[in-house]
């Protein structure tokens, strides 16, 4: 029996396979009631805060899922009334109607009859009717000899009607008998979805052609050049495979080509993605080739990816194929200007903006940008991004939204010098103060008269910044004119702790640093606009420099955006939950708007990892 008293137990596993038994035999107990039930025992749950039962909740709660859930009851009460059709020969009654009519005196209205009752629409709709009706779904089958020897293997024959999909399987060779089996089915094809043939089943007929001796490729073509039913004679297999794992999601953390992959088994059946991509793993049971649909195309029928193992492999062979390169290619060093540094004006650190405000000096941001960052960095995890990227193929992800009591997720902003990083977090934090905000950096130079420890920056000594560094609790950290500059996980948590949305920029090597189950953070990529259109849009624009007097963009600095923010994709793509072209600033402001928002409120894709620790 089912518990809906809201103090009871939740449903044991007995209780709801009976509930699943009843449903079928019981139209009183349709499945929206024990939803109902389920909601509220959740309810219990959801009041308590469990975790990721809300999600569940808002899930179960949903307008379209109760909807789907009615008409599924009102198709189950139909069922249940088991409606018998008036007769399966309407087709014979059409004709003695007709026979009757003829025999009639003629008149306008029977003349009608007669005409309606011979068109062709009519007598295909009638067909139809008799056709399901008698329930005459299975294609005839040639009728089996009699003379079957006792030795013959049980064969089965298997009819599909070929239309413009592929038939979504592949076929080999044995490689000691020299039969032709089917290799692999694929998911959601016209083979899967039939359900008659296996992965293992030997090939003996196709259209009545024997294939034995055939190689793959004839028998290839046989199939291609047939046309509607294609019949298979076929020995089945003695243990079908069965797909035990359980369906994963991942993220691609590199991107793959089947056309330029000559070990993939079957080049049109493998599925092309790029960097970031997320993917739909369906199958596992090849130890290298899965097989996987995009999320954004999951109606489609799967395709073949390398393993995890496959292609981590073909990474450490690409990467050791590839001539040394130092990884220092990314937000390159100012270019060397006509004019001298003013040291008095640069190290006094004139703000950005006339009122106060934490991350944008212009000392910590010139610190981010000549920094050195990825040497300290190696120094620290001693492991480089690209090592990293050969370590993990796919990342698997859960959709994951934010519990609006949890604290709000860190929003990073990611683009090249110049690109309007910082304009687009300024303006933003303008738009709603007391919701958004920048941690507050730290530098070990010394305070200057009109500043104010943790406003503009936390001065701390060397030793307390480097022992942040040392244990891991800096996000980044640069050296700019012999100080250590840098934003600590402190200075976020702070922010969120205050409950507003934590907004920083950063390098993107920093960003792996970031990736904590802790801080959640959402990537934003700020992307140049064309070359074209930036020169118009940035011709009052100043590139912030060293130097006393920033510099107008000079086309060179524009092409620099353009190179650089084409090497943060290709390298760190994967990384970026959403990209926004930054031509005209206040769209490109709505956009972070309301990409901030949705990162807050929405579901979206993070690493399993933050989302398991959580329970
Ligand atoms: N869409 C835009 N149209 C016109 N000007 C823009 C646009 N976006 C940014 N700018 C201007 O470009 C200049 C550089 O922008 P910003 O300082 O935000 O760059 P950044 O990405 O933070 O890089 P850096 O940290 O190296 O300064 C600023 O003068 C800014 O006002």
């Amino acid at each position: 029996m089912i518990q809906s008293d809201k103090g009871a137990d939740p449903l044991s596993k007995k209780d709801q396979k009976d509930k699943k038994l009843s449903t079928a035999t019981n139209p009183e107990s349709g499945i929206s009631q024990i939803l109902r039930l389920v909601l509220q025992e959740l309810n219990l749950f959801y009041s308590r805060d469990v975790n990721g039962v809300c999600l569940l909740y808002d899930l179960l709660h949903c307008p379209w899922l109760q909807a789907l859930l009615k008409v599924y009851d009102s198709l189950q009460d139909f069922k249940e009334k088991q409606l018998i059709p008036a007769t399966p020969h309407a087709q014979a009654l059409s004709n003695e109607v007709l026979k009757i009519l003829c025999e009639t005196p003629k008149s306008p209205e029977i003349q009608e009859l007669r005409q309606i009752l011979q068109s062709p629409h009519f007598k295909a709709l009638l067909s139809a009717h008799d056709t399901v009706a008698q329930k005459d779904f299975e294609p005839l089958l040639p009728p089996l000899p009699d003379n079957i020897p006792e030795s013959e293997e049980a064969m089965r024959i298997v009819c599909l009607v070929k239309n413009q999909q592929p038939l979504g399987a592949t076929i080999k060779r044995h490689e000691m008998t020299g039969d032709i089996l089917v290799a692999r089915v694929i998911h959601g094809g016209l083979v899967e979805r039939s359900g008659l043939l296996y992965a293992g089943d030997k090939l003996v007929e196709v259209n009545g052609i024997s294939v034995e001796g055939l190689d793959p490729e004839q028998v290839i073509h046989i199939l291609a050049m047939s046309r509607g039913t294609i019949m298979f004679k076929v020995v089945p297999v003695l243990d079908p495979p069965v797909n035990s794992h359980k369906m994963v999601y991942v993220r691609a953390m590199t991107e793959y080509w089947p056309q330029e992959d000559p070990a993939i088994p079957c080049m049109d059946a493998g599925l092309p993605f790029q960097k970031g991509d997320i993917l739909q793993i369906v199958d596992q049971n090849d130890a290298l080739w899965w097989q996987a649909r995009k999320i954004s195309d999951l109606g489609t029928c799967a395709g073949l990816i390398p393993s995890n193992h496959l292609l981590k492999r073909k990474q450490r062979e690409f990467w050791w194929s590839q001539p040394y390169q130092p990884h220092n290619h990314l937000k390159s060093a100012i270019c060397e200007y006509d004019m001298k540094i003013d040291e008095k004006c640069v190290e006094a650190g004139i703000p950005c903006f006339s009122t106060p405000a934490a991350g944008f000096r212009r000392s910590m941001r010139l610190c981010r940008r000549k920094s050195h960052l990825s040497q300290l960095r190696a120094k620290v995890s001693g492991a480089s991004n690209c090592y990293g990227a050969v370590g993990a193929p796919y990342e698997e992800v859960v959709r994951y939204q934010r519990h609006p009591a949890n604290k709000h997720r860190l929003i990073v902003l990611v683009g090249p010098s110049g690109v309007g990083v910082n304009e687009l977090r300024r303006q933003l934090i303008e738009l709603n103060p007391n919701r958004f905000q920048s941690a507050v950096p730290h530098t070990t130079r010394s305070k200057k008269s009109y500043e104010m420890d943790g406003r503009e920056y936390h001065y701390v000594s060397k030793e307390t910044f480097e022992s942040l560094m040392y244990s891991h609790r800096m996000l980044e950290y640069g050296e700019y004119k012999g100080h250590l500059y840098g934003t600590s996980v402190d200075a976020v948590q702070a922010v969120l702790d205050e409950g507003k949305i934590c907004v920083m920029d950063l390098e993107p090597q920093g960003i792996q640093v970031a990736r904590t189950q802790e801080l959640k953070p959402y990537v934003i990529f700020i992307k140049p606009s064309s070359m074209s259109c930036m020169k118009r849009s940035r011709k009052n624009a100043k590139i912030i420099t060293d130097y006393f007097v920033d510099m107008k963009f000079k086309e060179e600095d524009l092409q620099e955006m353009e190179d650089l923010a084409q090497k943060m994709e290709s390298q760190f793509g994967q990384f970026f939950d959403h990209v926004i072209v930054n031509d005209n600033l206040q769209d490109a402001c709505a956009q972070l708007l309301s990409a901030v928002q949705k990162a807050q409120e929405e579901p979206q894709w993070v690493p399993a990892t933050w989302v398991s620790s959580d329970n």
